[in-house]
């Protein structure tokens, strides 16, 4: 007798794929990993060690630990564990552009369990070539070590960017709710939208075959200011978008106005009471720790502002169910394309799951010239 084997496709709902990868940026865990974690950002660019430890300072502050690390170690069990509940028992390992655990050492774990198939999940809710295209560079250049080095190439998958899915938008949307009752009651509030700055070349070049990052991040602004009128009316004063962790030239110009000089600005209009809201970041990167909590916050302070910073979307329930869910999307689409498709919030369409050609160029759509991930158009 044939025995009939009936697969359930809940059992694998995270099929075809052997594992998840979160690409992150990495960060030193200790005061020793400083100058060579910086050295290998800047690796081939020539910046002297003097200048490294400008940018050093803001780790050595903390004994050299970016919070980076423990953050996404949080995130890939927040994760591993949203999809358990969704009947995945996938793994949900972590990987860096430029420290440990480097891409290269996870990947080549992933080969040896016999992994072949692999989504990666870039620790960026937006579209840029920091945020998009560096990592899928890195990525490719991995694969081809990997693949001299051991003879298997990885099928990998990049999730596409999420910034204008609910569940992003949900997480936000409380985590500033949170940071409004820890202000004292009875003052009008200000919302400080925050996000990393990058250059205004980069952003141009972000446009190409969709909004650009500061259009993406509009629309996040936007859509959260409609709901936080709604809920507090008259107590929101208002809300506005800044930037924070703009680097390199000064005559090279980027996008403004950074978060201290939005806090002179409300001080001097009369503001009272201010969260710093980072819909920019996931995680509490060092941008979060030392240029929100350390610098703005004392700033505001200075300035005679009540000031409550917002945590992260990766801390709250929403966000980390809505990566599962978009993790077991990509899973079914891949299955079958015709798959149901989470929704998405506002007039943006849905990034694609395969970056466009000429999507997320550095500077003014100039062809880097530099390979991305199989399975992108270039
Ligand atoms: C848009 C964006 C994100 C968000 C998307 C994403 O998450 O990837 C991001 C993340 C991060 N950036 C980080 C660190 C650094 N970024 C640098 C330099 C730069 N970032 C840029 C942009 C971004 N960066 C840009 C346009 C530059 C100029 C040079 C260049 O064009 O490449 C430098 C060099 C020194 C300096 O110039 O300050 C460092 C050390 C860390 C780790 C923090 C930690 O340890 O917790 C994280 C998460
Ligand atoms: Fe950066």
């Amino acid at each position: 007798m044939i025995e009939r084997v009936t697969v359930s496709l809940s059992a694998t709902p995270a099929a075809p794929y052997d594992a998840i990868v979160l690409l992150s940026y990495g960060g030193p865990y200790r005061q020793q990993d400083v100058l060579p974690f910086l050295r290998d950002v800047v690796e081939g660019k020539g910046v002297p060690d003097e200048r490294l430890e400008v940018v050093g300072a803001h780790y050595r502050l903390f004994g050299g630990r970016s919070p980076i690390n423990d953050e996404n170690l949080a995130l890939a069990r927040d994760l591993r564990r949203a999809l358990h509940e969704r009947g995945s028992d996938v793994p949900v390992l972590l990987a860096n552009r430029h420290w440990h655990p480097h891409t290269v050492d996870t990947l080549r774990d992933v080969i040896a369990y016999g992994g072949r198939r692999v989504l990666v999940v870039i620790t960026a809710a937006y579209l840029s070539y920091s945020g998009s295209r560096q990592y899928r560079e890195h990525l490719a250049a991995v694969l081809d070590a990997l693949a001299a080095e051991t003879g298997v190439r990885l099928q990998v998958d990049v999730l596409r960017a999420f910034y204008n899915d609910p569940g992003f938008i949900d997480a936000n949307e409380q985590a500033i709710l949170d940071a409004v009752a820890e202000l004292p009651q009875g003052r009008p509030v200000h919302v400080a939208f925050v996000t990393h700055s990058i250059p205004e070349t980069m952003n141009d070049a972000s446009g190409a075959t969709g909004p650009t990052y500061l259009e993406q991040h509009r629309l996040i602004a936007a859509e959260l200011d409609r709901r936080l009128r709604a809920r507090f009316g008259e107590r929101l004063s208002g809300t506005t978008l800044s930037f924070c962790s703009r680097s390199g030239s000064p005559r090279q110009p980027w996008l403004e106005p950074d978060v201290n000089e939005r806090l002179d600005e409300l001080a001097s209009s009369g503001q009272r009471a201010v969260v710093l809201a980072p819909i920019g970041f996931i995680a509490d990167h060092m941008e979060v720790a030392f240029d929100l909590d350390t610098e703005a916050s004392a700033h505001a302070r200075e300035l005679g502002l009540a000031v409550a910073r917002a945590t992260t979307a990766g801390h709250r329930p929403e966000f980390i169910d809505a990566l599962a869910g978009l993790v077991l999307e990509r899973a079914a689409v891949e299955r079958d394309p015709a798959a149901p498709r989470r929704p998405v919030v506002g007039d943006q369409p849905m990034a694609p799951d395969v970056a466009p050609a000429g999507s997320c160029r550095q500077r003014d759509g100039v062809v880097t010239g530099i390979p991305v991930t199989a399975g992108d158009r270039d």
